[in-house]
């Protein structure tokens, strides 16, 4: 059942819109979320749902009744609100602050009885904050405070809680102890979340449906696995120069730079060079990975050139051709110490070739294992374990410096 449901709604100030056009809805225990960039109207329409603002045009159904139809007592039995606005506590403690959502059920100035205190009760334990209950609500953390508001929402029993970006201020474990808090009450207690959030990626992973609002529209509602991909989410929040990975959900900043370094990968271990490289500016290309790999992912997700081969199968002669004609067109290589396994032996052929031809080789393998993958050749090789040495090597190649056996024994093994 469509326990809250929109209907052509427009939202906004004076009058005037904000967004319009607005067709949502949320079933009962699913946890919907609102997604866009600054000054999208997430706000606005959190706020128009709640029947905090009267709606521009449309309407707002609540049990199939318009929201402005419903009388704001029993509004409060089916739909509470944690809004962003700073709460004033004054000299509350948390159990007071709690207590107040039980203001539907028993008035302003009602008196809490036997049931109500143990409501309170349980809105604490749900959130994980019985602890805190004879604290001052001023002296909380901004963790602690979101969740004692979130228990000061769920006292109201209601069927709907709206949220405006619950998580701001959190670190991520109050951010993910949050969201497991709301997602754990849609489920045992088939209560609605609507709420506001800018981790694109714990949207996504944690949401029934998500409602996409840019440009004074929604430009996407609906499951997120359906509904967003790649180019939806750079249109939404309008990126150019940092990239969203829908598989991973990871934000990876581009790097389009001219390459210079060809960096060896595999298995994870190019992805931090390869962030690394773009965050100090130095163009790379990377090979040859598997199709199937994370460090494709990466590398495709920031914009680098890529030579790369089917899944599981072994680096074919003509790949490995065009990775050399690749590396050829630079003059260092990384060597990212990525395992070794029967389909990408060829890349550590292309050490040995990167050698042959005269070029810098870094390799963040130790010394014995560079012995044995390249035998006396390992000599002219830079070592170098830590991935942050990289950009301090290519600085000093850059320049010309000279890096004598003793300083790159002594700074980089
Ligand atoms: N009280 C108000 N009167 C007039 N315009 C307002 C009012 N509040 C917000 N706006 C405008 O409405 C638009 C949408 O604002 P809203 O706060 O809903 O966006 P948002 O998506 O929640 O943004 P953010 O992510 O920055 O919180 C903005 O252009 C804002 O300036």
């Amino acid at each position: 059942m469509k326990i809250i449901k929109t209907e052509n709604l427009s939202v906004g100030y004076e009058n005037k819109a904000v967004v319009d056009g607005i067709e949502i809805s949320g079933l009962k225990g699913q946890v919907v979320c609102l997604l866009g960039p600054n000054g999208a109207g997430k706000t606005t329409i959190l706020r128009t749902l709640s029947g905090l603002l009267k709606p521009v045009g449309g309407t707002v159904y609540i049990n199939d009744k318009a929201v402005d139809e419903i009388k704001k007592k029993d509004l409060a039995k089916q739909l509470s609100v944690v809004l962003t606005e700073r709460f004033s506590g004054g000299l509350m403690t948390v159990f007071e602050v709690v207590s107040m959502g039980r203001y539907p059920h028993t008035g302003y100035l009602g008196r809490l009885n036997e049931t109500d205190l143990e409501k309170v009760w349980e809105a604490l334990e749900s959130v994980n904050a019985e602890k805190l209950s004879g604290r001052y609500f001023e002296e909380l953390s901004d963790g602690e405070r979101q969740k004692v508001l979130v228990a000061r929402a769920l006292v109201q029993e209601p069927e709907i809680i709206v949220l405006d970006e619950p998580t701001t201020h959190l670190d991520i474990r109050h951010r993910l102890e949050l969201i497991e808090i709301l997602k754990k009450l849609s489920k045992e207690k088939n209560i609605t979340v609507i709420l506001s959030l800018h981790e694109i990626d714990m949207a996504l992973k944690s949401c029934d449906k998500v409602v996409l609002v840019k440009d004074s529209k929604i430009i996407g509602y609906g499951i997120p696995e359906d509904v967003v991909d790649e180019t939806i989410i750079k249109t939404l929040f309008s990126i150019r120069d940092a990239n969203f990975n829908n598989l991973l959900g990871s934000i990876e900043i581009s790097n389009l730079m001219e390459p210079k370094v060809f960096v060896l990968g595999g298995n994870g271990y190019g992805s931090p060079v390869y962030r690394l490289l773009a965050k100090y500016g130095i163009g790379a290309f990377t090979g040859v990975i598997h199709r199937n790999d994370v460090d494709y992912e990466i590398a495709r997700t920031m914009g680098m050139g890529i030579e790369s081969e089917e899944p599981f199968v072994d680096i074919s002669e003509s790949t490995y051709e065009k990775a050399k004609m690749n590396m050829g067109k630079m003059d260092i290589l990384v060597d990212t110490g990525f395992p070794v396994g029967t389909t990408n032996r060829r890349n550590i052929e292309m050490v040995l070739h990167a050698l042959e031809k005269g070029k810098t080789v870094i390799s963040m393998r130790s010394k014995d294992e560079c012995r044995r993958y390249f035998g006396s050749d390992s000599e002219r090789i830079i070592n170098c374990r830590l991935a942050s040495n990289i950009v301090e090597i290519i600085g000093k190649l850059e320049k010309n410096e000279y890096l004598s056996k003793e300083v790159k024994e002594k700074r980089y093994c």
